[in-house]
């Protein structure tokens, strides 16, 4: 399970991406939408010219009341005062209506950046490798796709919004009562560099504790979606309350942060309406005084009262805006660490690409070659494999063996570039891997692995899969294979349904698909759950299979089928990948005399080589764990 990690203790205000690259990023996906926010701001201008053309009505009005009050009576303004009402409806009606334009301008675009912040995340993880993985657990990365992404569409809506209303509304509303009474207006300005010297105090908290929220949103999301991924376990293990516990601490933690940031955020909101609060306390004081000195007129003065009542929520809203900055910022650094990471295997340059020799019917092709090739995981010290040269010949059928641990897999994971060797170089068909298309290379290697992961599709869409690529992805330069898979059927062109049948068949998997009422398109549940683990083994090699590829690799994918099973869907495979390439790795030995030769690893070295005949004869340690087996065999029997 995930260990709680300690947010306090990361470098929180540090910010974790180079701020001239995130300012670049800011700018270019606004750029994309400039015309968007541009009219936005028309709009958001119209609105507050209509609206703070209203104050000065007011102020007339007041003014000739009180005016007619001292000389004719109110019944002769009477006809006025109606116009001037009449007025300040249409100006607020206009301004209502443009402020909905600015909305829907500003929001729009806010939400065009998300869809394209959420896309390219999603382009980048399909580019980043095995290394990348599994050094992030699963719940941060949905973290940052979904919250953090949510987040950048505030930060570019609701921060430009106020940022452009407040400019706006400061300016027209400045300008004019500076007009009326420039001494009256510096006196609501006084106290706005304290509050500024309090902002940029706060503003840095904020920062430093959104970050450390969405890390601890990012850390319950990694312990959520371990522990329903890991359900049936944590119940056998009867560990339901330890784990109920620990998930409560973890909570615990996050409102305890998410408090601190919410009295911050408080403390923000709080000192903005201090501003509006003062304003209007000045102007009241100082103001009264002005107009029974007779310095200023009734009209002027609640003309001038009525632009500080009406900056108020420009002013407050600022507050708002400066947490929803902070947090879209921490929420778009968190997306651009991902952004930014370079892929670990990478694609070559377009100059230097080479291409596989095309598949002909009837040619042999598959042939794999690793020369002086060592391995290192990444951040790993000790290679897992070391001075491996081998050489599989194209259209054989040949297996690894050696011991748990030993590096078969990670062997056959350089065969379909899940990782580069750290030395040496793998080639298939004498074309260097680092040469070929990464998506080429990958599209001719049909990888079963270990552990089958089936998505939760029918079992017809689950074997389509790979076919799909095929067709819809244009950058893979192959066409999706027609040629017949059964034995005995010599036919090119089939249809793709007829293929996933016969896949199926091929995969041994028909007996069971013909016990499932819905047949292929049975429901598998996620991660294929509805499915036996030899059933699950046997779609993720109709799957390979149906890609027709010129390297097929079974990594332990047949442990969990009988024996009798294992050898009906060997013989298939025996004349299905006659001229191409196949490699089995197992721990069954029962199956090896049939292979063209056996390679066996053990602590990360080629030990041995030849055919199950050859290595008994040779008495080395294939042999040694051929009669472990047969010991163990004939115990249990
Ligand atoms: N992602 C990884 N990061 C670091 N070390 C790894 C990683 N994957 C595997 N290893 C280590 O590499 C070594 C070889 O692992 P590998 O899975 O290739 O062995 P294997 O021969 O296929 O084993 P098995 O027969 O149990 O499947 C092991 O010591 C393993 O702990």
């Amino acid at each position: 399970m995930t260990q709680q990690t300690d947010s306090d203790n990361n470098d929180a205000d540090k910010p974790s991406v180079d701020r001239t690259v995130r300012n670049r990023k800011l700018w270019e996906y606004f750029s994309r939408y400039k015309g968007w926010f541009a009219i936005g701001a028309v709009f958001l201008g119209l609105t507050n010219i209509l609206n703070l053309a209203i104050p000065a009505y007011i102020g007339d009005a007041v003014q000739m009341m009180r005016d007619a009050v001292g000389g004719e009576g109110l019944g002769t303004v009477r006809g006025d005062l109606i116009d001037i009402g009449l007025m300040i409806i249409a100006l607020a009606i206009g301004g209502g209506i443009a402020r909905v334009f600015s909305r829907i301008f500003i929001f729009n675009a806010g939400r065009h950046i998300e869809f394209d912040v959420r896309n390219e995340m999603y382009s980048k993880l399909g580019t980043l490798s095995a290394k990348f993985f599994n050094g992030m657990p699963t719940g941060d990365i949905t973290s940052r796709s979904a919250n953090d992404v949510s987040y950048i569409r505030l930060l570019y809506a609701i921060s430009f919004l106020h940022v452009i209303n407040t400019t706006i509304a400061y300016s027209i509303a400045m300008s004019r009562m500076a007009d009326i009474s420039w001494k009256l207006t510096l006196v609501c300005l006084v106290p706005y560099p304290v509050i500024l010297y309090f902002l940029l105090m706060i503003m840095r908290a904020l920062f430093r504790q959104t970050k450390i929220v969405q890390a601890q949103m990012s850390d319950i999301s990694t312990k959520v979606q371990e522990n329903l991924g890991g359900v049936s376990v944590v119940k056998c293990y009867a560990i339901e309350d330890r784990e109920k516990e620990s998930f409560g601490l973890m909570n615990e933690d996050y409102y305890g942060k998410s408090m601190k940031l919410a009295t911050i955020r408080g403390g923000m909101q709080s000192l903005m309406t201090l501003v509006a609060g003062v304003g209007t306390f000045a102007v009241l004081i100082v103001g009264t005084g002005m107009v029974i000195d007779g310095d200023l007129k009734l009209g002027a003065f609640v003309e001038f009262n009525s632009y500080v009542v009406a900056l108020a929520f420009p002013t407050i809203a600022m507050g708002w805006v400066f947490s929803v900055w902070n947090r879209g910022l921490a929420a778009f650094d968190r997306v651009l660490e991902i952004l930014q990471i370079e892929p670990a295997v990478l694609d070559p340059a377009p100059d230097e690409q080479r291409e596989l020799p095309a598949l002909i019917p009837g040619e042999k092709r598959g042939a794999v070659r690793l020369e002086n090739v060592s391995f290192a995981y990444p951040d790993e010290d000790e290679p897992v494999l070391r001075d491996i040269d081998i050489d599989i010949e194209a259209g054989s059928t040949v297996a690894i063996v050696g011991r748990t641990g030993s590096g078969k897999t990670t062997l056959v994971k350089l065969i379909s570039r899940l990782y580069d060797p750290t030395e040496g170089t793998v080639y298939i068909d004498g074309e260097p891997l680092p040469k070929l298309p990464l998506r080429d290379t990958r599209s001719e290697v049909g990888f079963v692995s270990q552990e089958p992961f089936l998505f939760s599709m029918t079992i017809g869409q689950n074997v389509r899969f790979g076919v799909d690529a095929l067709e819809y992805d244009e950058t893979v330069h192959r066409e999706p294979p027609t040629r017949a898979l059964l034995t005995g059927d010599k036919r090119e062109d089939v249809s793709q349904q007829e293929r996933i049948e016969q896949a199926v068949r091929v995969a041994g998997l028909e007996p069971d698909i013909k016990g499932f009422t819905k047949g292929l398109d049975t429901l598998v549940g996620e991660r294929g759950v509805t499915l036996s683990g030899g059933q699950k083994q046997r779609v993720t090699i109709a799957r390979a299979l149906l890609v027709d590829p010129r390297i097929l690799i079974l990594d332990d994918a047949l442990s969990s089928v009988d024996t009798k099973t294992e050898e009906v869907i060997l013989d298939h495979l025996d004349e299905l990948m006659a001229d191409r390439t196949s490699i089995i790795l197992t721990h069954r030995f029962n199956a090896l005399a049939r292979v063209d030769k056996i390679f066996v690893l053990e602590d990360g070295r080629v030990v041995e080589a030849g055919s199950h005949d050859e290595l008994l004869a040779k008495g080395g340690t294939y042999a040694e764990m051929c009669e472990r087996q047969r010991l163990e065999e004939s115990l249990k029997s």
